[in-house]
């Protein structure tokens, strides 16, 4: 029975729908400016000095461009793109597969690398300092370990979750990026650009509706760009203008501030049961009944950008916004606090 590929194909992404709208260049790469200008010196060095470029970690909250950026990199480099995920590395021989059928300078990528488990990690070491794989042969007393040299590459690990990554796996990054959310013009960039690409006419104000209520995220902006454009030639003369994008948002559930159902159930619940907090991030998944990781990954980052919940030593506390924008008042003590 043959093992299942490791190695992801770019085809066989989830994000295949998104491929179309994916930038290619770091020149067409909108937002994160600070990581793209870094980048852009590391790259050219690199290819300058004819050396794998130093392994690159980017972290930050899903749908920010992790996997896009990754792929820009290779191609700028002008090398080969592999691709592989935590938890799709079961063994160290897994892993071991792909470390020995890189080409020299190629680009490795593994997503959610936090996932990784602890035995495949110790295998990653001494690739990433030493381009070189530590093999143990035979069992018992015979047992030996035979270094294989490995050709020189680059790693480039995503997370969101930098905080579960271990220290020994975080220090071997030479170049550890931090990805925002995208600013509002940014993402009106983007959707501009998306709709151009998808064929449609766009009013200014049509985008600049779905750039404001997109979570700062540009996968979001993808998803709702496409779903609008929907709207705008089923229900609409095709043209994607801001009323057409006011009412299809509002029927998918997108609020005016861009928060989905989820972000409202979590505010919801804060308010109703807990009275603003301070509650504990387990009783929160717990009540909602999403898993712990979803709540810290997908839901809170952008609530907490947006200053609508704090994070204190004690739980999570809605903020004064997040009441005026459920419409509910505040209980005394907790109002008492704001003014
Ligand atoms: N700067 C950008 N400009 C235009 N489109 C972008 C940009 N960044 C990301 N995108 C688009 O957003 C989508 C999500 O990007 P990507 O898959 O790279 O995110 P990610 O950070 O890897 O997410 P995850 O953490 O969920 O894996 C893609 O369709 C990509 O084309
Ligand atoms: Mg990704």
């Amino acid at each position: 029975m043959s093992q299942p590929d490791p190695t992801l194909r770019a085809e066989r992404l989830p994000e295949d729908a998104d491929r179309a709208l994916r930038p290619q260049g770091l020149e067409e790469f909108i937002g994160q400016a600070e990581a793209r200008a870094n980048l852009r010196v590391f790259i050219e060095s690199a290819r300058m000095r004819g050396e794998a470029m130093d392994h690159t970690l980017f972290h930050g909250p899903p749908g920010l461009g992790k996997t896009t950026l990754a792929q820009i990199m290779a191609r700028e480099l002008g090398v080969g793109f592999r691709m592989t995920s935590g938890p799709v590395l079961a063994k160290p021989g897994d892993l071991a597969a792909i470390l020995t059928n890189l080409e020299p300078r190629d680009v490795l990528f593994i997503d959610e690398i936090h996932r990784l488990s602890p035995v495949v990690e110790e295998v990653l070491y001494p690739a990433l300092e030493d381009f070189a794989l530590d093999l143990v042969i035979g069992e018992g007393p015979a047992a030996r370990t035979v270094r294989i040299d490995l050709q020189p590459f680059t790693l480039v690990g995503a997370t969101t979750r930098l905080g579960l990554l271990t220290t020994p796996l975080r220090d071997r990054f030479g170049i550890p990026t931090r990805l925002q959310f995208y600013t509002i013009d940014e993402l009106d960039l983007i959707v501009a650009r998306g709709a151009r690409m998808l064929g449609i006419d766009s009013d200014p104000e049509g985008t600049r509706e779905i750039a404001r209520r997109a979570r700062g995220t540009p996968r979001i902006a993808g998803r709702l760009l496409r779903r609008v454009v929907d709207f705008a030639l089923v229900e609409g003369d095709g043209r994607l203008t801001q009323a057409i994008a006011d009412s299809g948002l509002r029927r998918l559930g997108v609020d005016d501030l861009g928060l989905d159902g989820a972000d409202r159930r979590y505010l919801l619940l804060l308010a109703e049961n807990y009275g603003g907090g301070p509650v504990g991030v387990e009783t929160i998944a717990a009540a909602l009944s999403e898993a712990r990781d979803a709540v810290e990954e997908v839901i809170e980052p952008y609530l907490l950008q947006q200053g609508l919940i704090q994070r204190t030593p004690r739980g999570r506390m809605l903020a004064q916004k997040a009441w005026q924008h459920i419409g509910i008042a505040p209980p005394r003590g907790q109002a008492d606090l704001f003014s």
